[in-house]
Formats: C-alpha cells, structure tokens, sequence
C-alpha cells in the first residue's frame, strides 16, 4: 500500500502549530524568525497557531504571535478568531490581550466615568491664594501687623497643633492646627532666622474657633512662620495644649480636611526656603520677596536675575502614582517598599523625569520597578505631597505583560492581587491578602476608585 506523501512545508506547519498548541513558546520564537510566512498558516480545520495557543491558555505563545505581526482577525471553519476561542474557553486574560491588539485598544479596561468628584486629602484649597497681593508690600505689610491676620507657626517644617485626645497614640489622633495673632508672634518675626511667607485670606466660612475679628477689607490674611529656634520659650501660646508635631509621617495625615490643603501649601514653601538658603546659580545671598514665593539673588551681576529663572521659585517635584490593571481586567499589581509596615502593598510611583510626559513617565517607572509592560494611561486625581513638595498625579494603567521582575533597589515586592483580594480588604469580609494605605494616601483613593468604578462597590 502507498504511504500518503507529506511535503517538508506541511511537515514544517505540523511542528509549528503542535508547538503553539503545547506552549513551547521558545520553538514558535524560532520557527517564525526562520520562517516568518508559518505565523498565518492554518491547519486542520483552519485553526492557526494563534487560535491553538488560545484554545490551550498558552498566553506567552500569544503574545509572541501577535508581536510578531499576527492576524488577528483570521477566522476557523466555524467561523471562529482566536478571540472567540479565548473567550469560549475561558481564557480570560488571553481574550482581553487579543482584543486589546485589536487595532492596540486596551482603553475598555478603564473606567469611562469622569474624574469630577475627587477631592484628596492635602487638596482642598481653604485659602484664596491671592497671588496678585504678593508684590503688593504696603497691604502686605499692613496685613502682618492686623490683629485679625491668622499666623499658623512651623518649627523644623513641623506646625504647631493642638490634640483634644488625651491618651490616644499619636496617630489616631485628630490635631487642630495652632491660629496665632500678630501680638503673639511680633517678637519672632524680628529674628533673624525666621521665613514668614503669605499663604492668602480665608474665601468665606471662618473656623468656628476664630475669634470675630475683621479688617476693614473684610479679607482674613493667613501667615506661615518657620522658626530656626524653638520659639517655645520665648513666646507665650494661646493654650497650653499647643506642641508641634514631633514626625511628619503620619501625624501629618491626622488633620482636618481645611487645615490639611493650608499645610501642604505652607509646609512646601517653607521646605524651599529651608534648602534653598544661597542662590543656586551663584551660591551667594538671597533675599526673600513677593511674600515668600520668590529668593531674589543679592549678588548684582548673578545670571538668576537676568530674565526669569525657575531657580527663585518654589519648587514643586511632579510624581506619577499608578494602578496598574492586569490585561484580564481583573486584577491589579501592586508593590511594596522594605520601609512599609509588614503585610502593606501599595501602587508603583516614581518622580517624572525632565522632558517627560505623565503616559511615558508611567510607562517608565512600571517597567523599571516590576518588568511590566503598559498600554494605556488615564489620569485620575492629583495631591500634593508636602514631603517636602511632590505633587503626585494619580493614574490608571492598562498592562500589556504579566511577568513581574522586580528592581530590588526600589521595591521589595511586587504581586497581582484579585479584585476580590482587594474588595475584600475594604469591606473587612474575610482574613485580607494585604493591608492598604491610609486612606489618606491617593494610593488608596486610586485602588477605590478602581474597585468602586467596577464593582459597584
Ligand atoms: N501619596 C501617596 O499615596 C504616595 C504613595 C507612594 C509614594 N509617594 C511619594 O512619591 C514620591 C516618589 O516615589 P518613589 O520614591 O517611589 O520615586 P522613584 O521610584 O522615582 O524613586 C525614588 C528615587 O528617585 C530619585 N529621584 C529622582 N528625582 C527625585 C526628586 N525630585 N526627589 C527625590 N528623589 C528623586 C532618588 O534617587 C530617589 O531615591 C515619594 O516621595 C513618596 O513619598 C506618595
Ligand atoms: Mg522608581
Ligand atoms: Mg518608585
Ligand atoms: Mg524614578
Ligand atoms: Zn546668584
């Protein structure tokens, strides 16, 4: 009897589709650089390599087809793509990778509410800044001496507060910003290692604590002092009670939403001015204006005072923090730091770099800190961070990779966590996988909004 004659093409295609089906991912690498018109081929049926390594939950295979140029949209003798195949057989992440490359779209993994809504804690603006009041020496000064002007006092950029908890940690406590007057700090602003910067006039509703004073323009200035010395000696404070604060991580995070948004603006400005003692450019002395948002440069012929420099400017360092949502659509990668308290994962953050943009430079930390890859960027909310000025900018991300390969020198660890992992640790159902940032951190209002925004949670 004859034998049926196979031809080394179709010998070849056998190789090659039983390896896509049996994840031999190094092999399917291989056969295509050696033989790049095998990737569209199809078999049995019409079943290419692609819907093979869907139909057996081989991801990696996948993703290899589709970097290599892939069609997608080849459909079986049933009419199926490998998508469809995907999703029949329960391959979910697989399914969402496929239909991601569909014409590169992950976008559908995030969420399309707006970002409307959010407030963050350190965000909200208590004050009206007034910026133009700050060239505006007389009125300035006559706001400095004006018994109604509210002057908040720093020392080593930590505020004076007071607590009503006695005996509470430290860190469940709720502190209530220090409000001085003039007649209390007149002494200390005459010290020569004192910043006083003007942080704006209150827009309308006054702390219930504050006394009914006003000035004749109706507007209530606010003042932040930074004492070299500790000035509690030398002054004579409105209550026993005030202190200030010994750390800043969390007691900062123990204020009023009102108060929180004043320090992160006093507490930013007067960190600048604590580091930024000698002019950047020429290192000799400089000269506080324009209430405390300039260092003018006292040496005539330095180069900071031709033309506008940002080196007289407070600084503020941008930060992207970012949830990164795995390609199934339902888990997310989170990371931890050695210093986090144990059992603590948050999400990936890193300084944007110059001449970066929020997408790439979210791209850039996720992949140096985890080995993952991202597609799409969406941004969500802002915060300042006032430790000592980052402002962090908040995103979702979509994943185009799943293997985490950490860079230890940043993170500890990094891990997918379900959502279920996740939604269970905000509602206290069952013994949680992890715990979460205060709820103070954008980290945390970032993985809500997530679960929130999915889950109907
Ligand atoms: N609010 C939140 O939820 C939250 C969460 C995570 C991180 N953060 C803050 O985000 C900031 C950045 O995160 P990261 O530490 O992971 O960044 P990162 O991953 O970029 O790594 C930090 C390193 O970047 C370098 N760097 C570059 N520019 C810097 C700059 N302007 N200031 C300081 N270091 C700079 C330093 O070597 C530093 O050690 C931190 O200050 C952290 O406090 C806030
Ligand atoms: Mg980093
Ligand atoms: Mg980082
Ligand atoms: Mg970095
Ligand atoms: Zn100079």
């Amino acid at each position: 009897m004859a034998s049926v004659q196979v031809s080394p093409k179709d010998e070849m295609l056998a190789r090659f589709l039983d390896a896509a089906a049996t994840g031999n991912v190094a092999k399917v690498s291989a056969m295509i650089t050696h033989s790049s018109s095998l990737i569209n081929e199809s078999g049995e049926n019409g079943w290419t390599a692609l819907m093979l390594g869907a139909r057996n939950g081989h991801f990696k295979v996948v993703q290899t087809l589709l970097t290599n140029g892939c069609d997608k949209s080849s459909v079986n003798k049933s009419g199926q793509t490998a998508y469809d195949i995907a999703r029949f057989w329960g391959h979910k992440h697989i399914a969402s990778l496929l239909a991601n490359s569909r014409g590169g779209n992950s976008h559908h993994l995030l969420p399309s509410s707006g970002t409307e809504g959010h407030e963050n804690y350190f965000s909200r603006e208590y004050l009206n800044r007034m910026s133009e009041k700050r060239t505006d020496s007389p009125w300035l000064k006559a706001k400095q001496s004006s018994p109604a002007s509210v002057y908040i006092l720093f020392f080593n950029l930590n505020p004076l507060v007071t607590s009503g908890a006695d005996g509470a940690g430290e860190s469940e406590r709720d502190f209530k910003l220090c409000k001085l007057r003039w007649g209390t700090v007149k002494e200390l602003l005459t010290k020569p290692g004192t910043t006083v910067i003007f942080l704006g006039v209150e827009k309308q509703v006054k702390f219930a604590s504050q006394p009914p004073v006003e000035d004749e323009d109706g507007l209530t200035a606010w003042f932040a002092l930074n004492a070299e010395d500790n000035p509690m000696e030398d002054l004579q404070f409105p209550s026993p009670n005030c202190f200030f604060l010994k750390s800043t991580f969390p007691a900062l995070l123990q204020l009023s939403s009102d108060e929180a948004g004043v320090i992160a603006q006093a507490r930013s400005v007067l960190a600048w001015h604590n580091r930024y003692s000698f002019c950047p450019t020429c290192g000799s002395r400089t000269k506080i204006d324009e209430g405390g948002y300039k260092r003018t440069c006292l040496k005539e012929d330095c180069r900071s005072l031709q033309g506008i420099h940002n080196t007289c400017y407070p600084r503020v360092d941008p930060v992207v923090i970012m949830l990164v949502i795995h390609p199934d659509g339902d888990q997310c990668l989170l990371g931890r730091k050695k210093t986090f308290p144990v059992g603590m994962y948050s999400c990936l953050a890193g300084f944007i770099e110059p001449g970066e943009v929020i997408e790439e430079a979210v791209r850039r930390e996720v992949e140096e800190e985890s080995g993952i890859k991202v597609g799409p960027v969406q941004y969500v909310s802002s915060q300042p961070w006032p430790m000592p000025s980052s402002l962090m900018i908040g995103c979702l991300a979509v994943a185009e990779s799943t293997d985490i390969k950490v860079d230890e020198n940043e993170i500890e660890e990094a891990r997918w966590f379900t959502r279920q992992q996740v939604i269970d640790v905000f509602t206290k159902n069952s013994k949680p996988a992890f715990s979460m940032a205060p709820r103070q951190a954008i980290a945390h209002q970032l993985i809500k909004h997530w679960i929130g925004v999915n889950a109907n949670l």
